[in-house]
Parts: structure tokens; sequence; C-alpha cells
């Protein structure tokens, strides 16, 4: 039956309330609007961030909501206007737009686009400041400009990845936050040399991709820092060739760091969340080129200190979104790579599970075995 142009009843995770268990509804998804995109979701995988904002810990998070960031699906219709994809077509939903017009797009200094932003922030779409979702005639927020917990959402169109038909759904939805994160951070906000020493605070998925990004960019030392000591076996694999666990030294863990590389390391992620790890990570940098790059998400209210005698002296503190990567030209350049076994993604998949599961894939964010979890949308 042709859906274009109706209402799609589905199946949805709706997070009525910080913390509370999300509860899988039959959720009204509405036709896309000009300039919108609707897209049948087909796998998604749960990202630490989904967990902070359903937390109640995000300035931004707004209940009730449909959560999910990292996904891969296929176009069922579109809005006026809309030139770039049609239905049919295989995407990646974006956090993180690109409009190719705004001044930051124009900037050529960064990956952040402003023309959504205002209202992914708020849980609407542009065009009318409301939602797509409902639920029996109540509203439901959208979350980061994707809402991907659900079998059908809502998106702009600059804010949409079209990808090769050819790549696995399941596998590349991976592509739409923490591998592409990790690399980018090493990528194109640090811009590590080769022989370079790097230091890894967190060894989650972002940081394990920090660790593949550091290795494929010729990086002599990966130190992996971690109060998960089972951690290493795994991170060997993506890079780390050096393991410290915190917990097993009396020293504060940047002395520990310091004293391991002839006065620090030249660069360090903060990879984790954790503003007294991220004050870490920069002490941690060698005087007078040592930079730091904030990647974890901190509570509202959490704020970074250090001396700035740290600055003077040199280091450099620097943060980065979604990697740095201009989503909707690179997210399709990151897919073809994988394609062609330039970058890992299927490691970093450590569990299967189906969207009515999906309070079980919350629960195995916090199991040190588990990197990613994809969920099956439709079975
Ligand atoms: N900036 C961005 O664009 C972006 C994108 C994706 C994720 N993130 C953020 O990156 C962070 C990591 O995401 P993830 O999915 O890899 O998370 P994760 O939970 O899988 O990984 C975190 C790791 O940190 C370790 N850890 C926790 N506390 C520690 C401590 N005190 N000392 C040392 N290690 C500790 C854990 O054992 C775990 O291995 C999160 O804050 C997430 O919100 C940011
Ligand atoms: N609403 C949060 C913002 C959290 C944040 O920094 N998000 C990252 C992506 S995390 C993906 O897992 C990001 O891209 N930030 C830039 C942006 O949101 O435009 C808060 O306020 O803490
Ligand atoms: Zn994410
Ligand atoms: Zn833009």
């Amino acid at each position: 039956m042709a859906t274009q142009g109706q209402v799609i009843t589905c199946k949805a995770a709706v997070a009525w309330e910080p913390k509370k268990p999300l509860v899988i509804e039959d959720v009204q998804v509405a036709p896309p609007q000009a300039g919108e995109v609707r897209i049948k979701i087909l796998y998604s995988a749960l990202c630490h961030t989904d967990g902070y904002t359903w937390s109640g810990k995000d300035p931004e998070g707004l209940f009730p909501c449909i959560l999910g960031h990292e996904a891969a699906g296929i176009v069922e219709s579109v809005g006026e206007g809309v030139t770039e994809v049609q239905p049919g077509d295989h995407v990646i939903p974006c956090y993180q737009a690109e409009c190719r017009e705004c001044k930051f797009c124009k900037s050529g200094k960064t990956n952040l686009c402003g023309k959504v932003r205002i209202a992914t922030g708020v849980g609407v779409m542009i065009n009318d400041r409301k939602s797509r979702f409902s639920v029996n005639g109540k509203p439901i927020y959208h979350f980061m400009g994707t809402s991907t917990f659900s079998q059908y959402t809502v998106v702009h169109d600059v804010s949409v990845a079209k990808i090769d038909p050819v790549a696995p759904l399941e596998k590349v939805c991976l592509l739409g936050c923490g591998v592409p994160t990790g690399l980018g951070a090493v990528w194109n906000t640090a811009k590590v040399e080769p022989g370079s020493t790097v230091a890894i605070f967190g060894l989650g998925t972002v940081g394990l991709a920090v660790a593949e990004g550091a290795k494929t960019a010729g990086a002599s030392r990966i130190i992996g820092i971690d109060i998960n000591s089972k951690k290493y076996d795994v991170a060997k694999n993506f890079g780390v060739t050096e393991f410290v666990n915190p917990k097993e030294h009396e020293k504060p863990i940047q002395e520990v760091i310091v004293d391991l590389t002839d006065g620090g390391v030249d660069y360090s992620f903060e990879c984790i969340g954790n503003v007294h790890l991220m004050r870490d990570a920069l002490e941690c940098c060698h005087k007078g080129w040592g930079t730091s790059v904030i990647v974890g998400v901190a509570a509202s209210g959490e704020e970074i200190s250090t001396r700035p005698f740290q600055l003077v002296t040199g280091r450099v503190w620097k943060g980065t979104a979604f990697g740095g990567f201009k989503s909707r030209t690179q997210v399709p350049w990151l897919v073809q790579k994988y394609m062609h076994k330039e970058i890992k993604v299927d490691e970093y998949i450590t569990h299967k599970l189906t969207l009515s599961e999906i309070n079980k894939a919350f629960d195995l964010m916090h199991d040190g075995g588990c990197l990613r979890c994809v969920l099956d949308m439709h079975k």
C-alpha cells in the first residue's frame, strides 16, 4: 500500500520521562513537509549520548521524546523541494546537518551547520516548529534531529546522507555517530602526524575509533586509559599499544602518563564525558605543543578547569562534534572506506537485539563487554 502523503502508524520506543524504561508505542508519523524526508529506519545502534539524554542530564533533553541517532534506513517519501534524495535511496540520518549555504558551512572552518540547529535543539522541525510524531494526538519531541528509535522518522533534508545501496545497513548504521567521531577527532580535529604519541581516556567505541584513527595516522605510541582492565585485550586490536588503569596507580594519572612519555604526549583525547578527566587529559600533554581534544559529553552544569599556565605554556585545548566530518559529504565517503576495508565497523558491534528489546540494550551500555548494540527495527 502506498504510504506517501499518509500518516504512518508504526512502532517506536518513547522515552516518556528521564530514567523510566522506554515504552514501545504505536506512534503516528506525519508525512514530510517541504524540505523534509521520511525514512524507514531498518537498523539503529545505541550511543552513550542516548543514555546521557535519557538520564535527564542533558540541558537540551525534552520529554516525551524518541531518542536514537546512529542508524541507517531507506527513504520512504520526500516533501516538496527535496531534490537530493528520493524514495528508495539508502541513507544515514545525520544529527550534524550540512546545508552548504549557511555561514558555518561556507566558512571552511567547521563541520557545524546553523540551518536547522535551532529546531533540532528543541525537538521540532524548522518549518512549523512542530513535531511530526504523536501518540493518540499527543506530540512527542524529536531528538538530535534524527529520532531513530522509531520504525519511521522524519528529518530535515540537510540531515540525510545518501549512501551506496550495496552497503550493509545493519553495519554502516554505526557510521552515523561513534566511529566517525573517533576517527575524525584524530584526522580532522587533532591532525595527528606520523610518529606522534597519543593518550586515549576511555576505551568505548569512541575511544577505540580514536585508537584506530591514530594507528592509521602513524602514531608511534597509543596509550589507552580505562578503569576496566579487560578493555586492553580488545583495544590492542584497534591499535592501542600500552594500557594504563588509573586504579592501579597511586600517582595522579596525568603524572603517570607524563613519566611514561618523557614529559607528556603529543595528543590526548577524552572519550568519557568526565570533566576531571578532561583536565587530566590536558595536563598529560607535552609542554609547548601538546593538544588535548574533548570528545566526551559532560552533564548539564559541569564545567572544566585548569591552571591557565597550562595553556600559557603551549598546551592546546580543543573539542570535536562528529569528529569534524561534514556529514552529507563525508558519511558516503566513510561508507566507501568501509566497503574497501579501509576502516573497521563490524568489530565494534558486540550485540544485536530488536526494537522491543531496547531497554535491555540500554542496560548493556553499562556492561564493560558491550561496544555497540544494533537494533533490528522491524523484527
Ligand atoms: N563529541 C561527539 O560528537 C560525540 C559523539 C559520540 C559520543 N560522544 C561522547 O563520547 C563519550 C564516549 O562514548 P562511548 O559511546 O564510547 O561511551 P562508552 O560508555 O562505551 O565508553 C566509555 C569508556 O570510558 C571508561 N571509563 C568510565 N569512567 C572512567 C574513568 N573514570 N577513567 C577511565 N575510564 C573510564 C569506561 O570503562 C568505557 O570503556 C560519551 O560521553 C559520549 O556521549 C561524543
Ligand atoms: N545537548 C547536549 C549536546 C551534546 C553534544 O555535545 N552533542 C554532540 C554530539 S554527541 C553524539 O553522540 C554534538 O554534536 N554537539 C554539537 C551540537 O550539538 O551542535 C548538551 O547540551 O550537553
Ligand atoms: Zn552518538
Ligand atoms: Zn549549514
